[in-house]
């Protein structure tokens, strides 16, 4: 069983014990249900757009404990105030130290940024949570979901006005996952059996992405040049976390960096 196999276990359990806690009709009713999205795919392609979508993570199964004396909503605004694009935070609890609440403090601290709910999304029930909390889109990852499920889960979540990132890991998920359902294809770095993050993944699968989806690199990102070879290949959207969350000042760490790419693109 690989970390995602354990994951995608947990997930069931915890997501058949919260419908049996709080039913569909009761999420609809969250104040943030009905609130109108942002688009992270437009935050991404605007001029001068930084495209880096900021994470907010406290810990990893291939790190531990990240950082843990932080708080989101300081986090958050600091990476907005930097120029973050968007922001992901992790809602899954059990592996990754998120929780709704994070959320919930990073959505009221930055009500104009898109906003990304970071967690395993293996049933439509966890669509209307992510409508509830106030996310703006959310992830599937076509390493554990059918393509059917992929094309299902993306139907219901577009209607519900979110919008879609795909993630990827090689060819065949792309091939077999990719759809009219998904508005952004993301290609993970990092191999989820050995957790050894390589930027050849991304540069690899460039190509392969149909143009009409905006192409986001995501994890093991840590430097200006790295983005700078990613951009040449099309991606316009860089999603980053633990390189900033390492760091006493994640909002500094991303200004930063955004200021080394900006002045070597300048050169
Ligand atoms: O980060 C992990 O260890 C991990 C393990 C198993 C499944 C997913 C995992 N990460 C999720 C992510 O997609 C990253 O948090 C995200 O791409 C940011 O990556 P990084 O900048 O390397 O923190």
């Amino acid at each position: 069983m690989n970390i995602l196999d354990k994951i995608v276990a947990h997930k069931r359990i915890e997501v058949a014990e919260a419908k049996s806690k709080v039913s569909i009709a009761d999420l609809e009713k969250a104040p943030l249900f009905g609130r109108k999205t942002l688009s992270l795919k437009q935050a991404l392609t605007a001029e001068g757009a930084s495209g880096v979508i900021s994470e907010f993570k406290r810990k990893s199964p291939s790190k531990g404990i990240i950082n843990d004396a932080v708080l989101p909503e300081i986090v958050t605004k600091g990476y907005v105030e930097a120029g973050a694009c968007g922001l992901s935070v992790l809602t899954d609890t059990e592996f990754f130290g998120g929780t709704f609440d994070d959320f919930a403090k990073a959505r009221a601290a930055n009500p104009s940024t898109p906003m990304l709910r970071k967690d395993f999304m293996i049933d439509e029930y966890q669509l209307w949570e992510a409508k509830a909390i106030g996310a703006d889109v959310i992830l599937l990852i076509a390493a554990c979901l059918t393509p059917a499920e992929v094309r299902q889960l993306g139907r219901k979540a577009q209607e519900l006005g979110l919008e879609v990132l795909l993630e990827v890991h090689d060819r065949d998920e792309l091939e077999q996952s990719v759809c009219e359902y998904v508005d952004m294809v993301g290609v993970n770095n990092r191999n989820l059996k050995t957790f050894v993050t390589s930027i050849e993944t991304s540069l690899e699968l460039a190509q392969l992405i149909p143009n009409n989806f905006v192409k986001i690199s995501e994890s093991g990102l840590k430097n200006a040049e790295t983005i700078l070879q990613l951009r040449e290949v099309g991606y316009q959207g860089f999603l980053i976390g633990e390189s900033f969350m390492v760091t006493q000042n994640p909002g500094l760490a991303l200004k930063e960096l955004i200021g080394r790419f900006q002045l070597t693109s300048n050169q």
